[in-house]
């Protein structure tokens, strides 16, 4: 790769400022230890969000928030968000960042659990719009699981989906590595969807069902 394209792309990694809520939410997600979407992939979301206008998103991975509060800014009042974690530090993390963007957590259905048992339960063709980021390991699983949940049109969304710039060394086998190699070729392979895997931030697949 180029030095200008390296360039170029940290220049459009940078494009995209947090506000002072989503600096807020990266705080929590410091003293927590875990990730939260970058700018590029939270402006991407609120885009994505908007021009699907789903009626109904599930979110795998709520973390502290700040993917949800991306797609709460791009959805419709009327609109539905599912938003899924197991760990309720997180999840009251997460509150405080909607809370603190004068989100009426009402607006949403948050659930305590983890996304192999959850996404089974939630009804089938339902949903507009699927977005995951997660523990990488339950990626293959949870896209599985994301297809069923797809009305003809509805986009799924995965964040991290390079697995921090692994997915292409063949001799890596890590649970993590595969676990993302396969989501990729799985969504890919499949005659009933349309793919595409981005390299913003740390990877974006985003997949539709064909109508
Ligand atoms: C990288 S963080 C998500 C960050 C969040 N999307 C954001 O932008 O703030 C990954 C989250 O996945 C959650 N997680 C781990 N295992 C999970 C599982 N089995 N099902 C659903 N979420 C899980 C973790 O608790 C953590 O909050």
């Amino acid at each position: 790769m180029s030095a200008d394209k390296r360039s170029a792309w940290s220049y459009a990694e940078g494009f995209h400022a947090d506000d002072d809520v989503m600096l807020a939410a990266r705080e929590r997600a410091f003293d927590l230890g875990i990730d939260s979407v970058p700018a590029s992939v939270a402006t991407a979301l609120t885009v994505l969000t908007t021009a699907v206008a789903p009626s109904h998103v599930v979110e795998v991975g709520t973390g502290v928030g700040v993917s949800t509060l991306a797609i709460v800014r791009g959805l419709a009042p009327h609109a539905a968000l599912t938003t899924i974690d197991p760990d309720v530090e997180h999840l009251r993390a997460a509150r405080e960042t909607l809370t603190d963007a004068g989100v009426p957590l009402n607006r949403l259905r948050v659930i305590a659990g983890r996304g192999q048992d959850v996404l089974p339960r939630l009804t089938k063709s339902a949903y507009e719009m699927v977005v995951i980021d997660a523990d990488r390991e339950g990626l293959a699983e949870y896209v599985e699981m994301s297809v069923r949940l797809l009305r003809p049109g509805g986009l799924i969304v995965i964040n991290d989906a390079l697995a921090a710039d692994t997915v292409q060394q063949p001799t890596n086998r890590s649970a993590g590595t595969t676990s993302a190699r396969n989501a990729a070729r799985y969504l890919a392979e499949r005659d009933d969807m349309v793919t595409h895997l981005s390299p913003v931030a740390d990877g974006m697949i985003l997949a539709t069902r064909k109508r």
